[in-house]
């Protein structure tokens, strides 16, 4: 701290007592005065910050000029002669700030600071005003869209009463749309928002609504660079306009996984901060033909048929897919199909190096150097990398890729705990047809510390792209290459309707693509590196120790 100069340094009374208060351009300090002359030349281990406080600047939310409510003035004292130096203090003004909690929560504390002099006052609010003008990483106009139907259809009371404050204090403003059907925010932001207006996009619910702003978000941004979506092979332009999550779904793996919790004042409190995050997207297409872009989960058999059963249970809120998920687990189902990947090459890591995503994470860092030299650009033709395609034909419960840890609540380490944001790249799990037992083993190793792709049947791979074709398909595939003909493809086609209507063989599953049921069972996937940023961090790594008087690590 010696090391930044000061910008200013007071005497001033906190709840009646003298503190020594510092500003300098990183951080705002308040040091107990009495406290601090009592231990002079002491050194009291463990305790050698005691009455002193500290706040990095970039954490400050504001600061408030505060009017006639010095607790001096309530008590009368200023018609006194001052007894005390805080007996003198008439004016004030409050620090708003980021303080930590448990579990990556963050929450708005504040600290009033009263003095003689209102130019002393105005001195102080006036220079940490400059210095929060100095961070023009933090937005100051919002777009914000809110689900009222999502999760348990409290989205509407989140912000209102817990989001908004925060964003007032900070001085944002915000143009604020109810949505009033689905797709309503994709829509408008593909087609009609003003985005010129904006320094980013606030979406009020759960991954499903996520995903309408990130799609509408995405497809205007390809639109206006003339970007064919429907091209797999096409290089994506990447988002300038950051997302904000506030949590208010079922799932909300997306926040949980960028933010390390489902907190609506943490997060935002994360986009006043400015803080940013890239984050992959993949582009699901079935042959030519765009499909969806996904960011945490697509999921083929188990996680396909959960969702696929709990949309008819909506009502139930976030329990239907409990309820959807015990009775998919029953049912036991496998598919039968093929999958080939591009492995992903060079300092990537592997999805079992227990090397977990975190803020700053070296990984991605890589990935976004090297995205700036133009490296990990993979828009290698098919007939370039054929023999590096690794093929795998098999029965399968599930077939799952996260781009993304995928922590949320139900599953704190998520389906792939060592996956990265922002590396380029996606973990393919494969879960081989097992017993029931076995699969029950590997879904309850999702919940605690085992490790899930231990088991004979559960194979990973970190990909950069992926395909999945499902059997039937292959048939009228085979039928075609073989090139015999209408009458023999219609025979073949026949025989897979009528094998799959005695049910002696399994059917199709769907694709669960961030909570969305795809049209089509057979896809091609590409990761595209870093094509859009969040307002969050990652999440940081939970300090060793902190100071129990400072509130500061250590
Ligand atoms: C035995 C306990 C097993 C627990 C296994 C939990 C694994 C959970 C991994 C969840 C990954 C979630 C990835 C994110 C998906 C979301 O995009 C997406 C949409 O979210 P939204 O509604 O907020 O818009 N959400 C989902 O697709 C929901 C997936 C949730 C799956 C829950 C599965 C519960 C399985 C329970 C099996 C119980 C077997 C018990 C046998 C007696
Ligand atoms: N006003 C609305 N009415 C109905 N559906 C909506 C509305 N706004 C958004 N949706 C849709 O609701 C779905 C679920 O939203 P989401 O916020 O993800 O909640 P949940 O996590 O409970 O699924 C999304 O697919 C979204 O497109
Ligand atoms: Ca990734």
């Amino acid at each position: 701290m010696e090391k930044q100069s000061r910008l200013l340094c007071s005497e001033l009374c906190v709840q009646s007592r003298l503190y020594e208060v510092t500003l300098n351009c990183a951080i705002l300090a308040w040091k107990d005065i009495q406290i601090a002359k009592k231990h002079t030349g002491r050194a009291i281990y463990g305790a050698v910050k005691a009455g002193s406080y500290c706040v990095p600047v970039c954490e400050i939310i504001a600061v408030q000029e505060k009017e006639d409510d010095s607790p001096c003035k309530n008590t009368g004292k200023w018609q006194k002669v001052p007894q005390s130096p805080a007996d003198s203090c008439q004016h004030a003004f409050t620090v708003f700030y980021v303080e930590r909690t448990r579990q990556h929560c963050w929450w708005c504390n504040n600290v009033t600071f009263h003095c003689s002099e209102h130019s002393l006052c105005l001195l102080w609010v006036q220079t940490i005003r400059e210095q929060l003008a100095l961070m023009t990483n933090r937005p100051k106009s919002l777009l914000v869209y809110i689900n009222p139907y999502g999760g348990k259809q409290r989205g509407k009371q989140i912000y209102d009463h817990k989001v908004a404050p925060i964003f007032s204090r900070a001085s944002i403003s915000t143009d604020v749309i109810v949505t009033e059907r689905a797709n309503h925010a994709r829509d408008h932001l593909k087609t009609e928002a003003d985005l010129k207006k904006y320094d980013g996009v606030v979406c009020v619910g759960g991954d499903g609504m996520f995903s309408e702003i990130m799609h509408g978000l995405v497809s205007r941004m390809q639109q206006e660079a003339g970007v064919d979506e429907n091209s797999i092979e096409e290089t994506l332009m990447p988002c300038g306009l950051r997302i904000g999550i506030i949590p208010a779904g079922s799932t909300d793996c997306v926040c949980f996984a960028t933010v390390g919790s489902n907190d609506p004042v943490t997060s935002a409190l994360h986009i006043v901060v400015g803080d940013s995050q890239p984050m992959d997207i993949c582009s699901v297409h079935n042959e030519d033909r765009f499909l969806r872009y996904s960011v945490s989960l697509l999921g083929y058999g188990f996680y396909g048929d959960v969702l696929t059963d709990s949309e008819r249970k909506r009502w139930m809120g976030p329990a239907r897919y409990d309820i959807s998920g015990v009775k998919t687990f029953l049912s036991h189902r496998y598919y039968e199909g093929t999958v080939s990947f591009l492995p992903a090459e060079g300092n990537l890591g592997t999805p079992r190096d227990k090397m977990q995503c975190r803020t700053g994470c070296s990984v991605c860092r890589q990935s976004s150097s090297d995205k700036l030299v133009g490296k990990n650009e993979d828009s290698v033709s098919d007939a370039e990398c054929q023999d590096t395609w690794t093929v795998i034909r098999g029965k399968f419960l599930a077939i799952n890729a996260a781009s993304m840890s995928c922590a949320c609540p139900r599953s704190p380490k998520g389906l792939s705990p060592s996956a990265h944001l922002a590396d380029g790249t996606t973990d393919l799990i494969l879960v081989r047809k097992c017993s029931r037992l076995d699969f029950l083993r590997h879904l309850l190793r999702h919940t605690n510390k085992d490790d899930q792709f231990d088991h004979s049947f559960v194979e990973v791979y970190r990909v950069k792209q992926f395909r999945f074709t499902p059997r039937y398909q292959e048939c009228d595939s085979e039928v075609d290459l073989r090139d015999s003909g209408a009458t023999g493809k219609r025979f073949l086609s026949q025989i897979c309707r009528e094998h799959r209507a005695c049910g002696c063989m399994p059917s199709q599953s769907n694709w669960n693509c961030d909570g969305e049921i795809l049209p089509h069972t057979a896809i091609q996937v590409r990761v595209h590196c870093q094509l859009i940023k969040l307002f969050a961090r990652g999440i940081e790594e939970q300090q060793v120790f902190e100071d129990p008087y400072t509130h500061c690590a250590i």
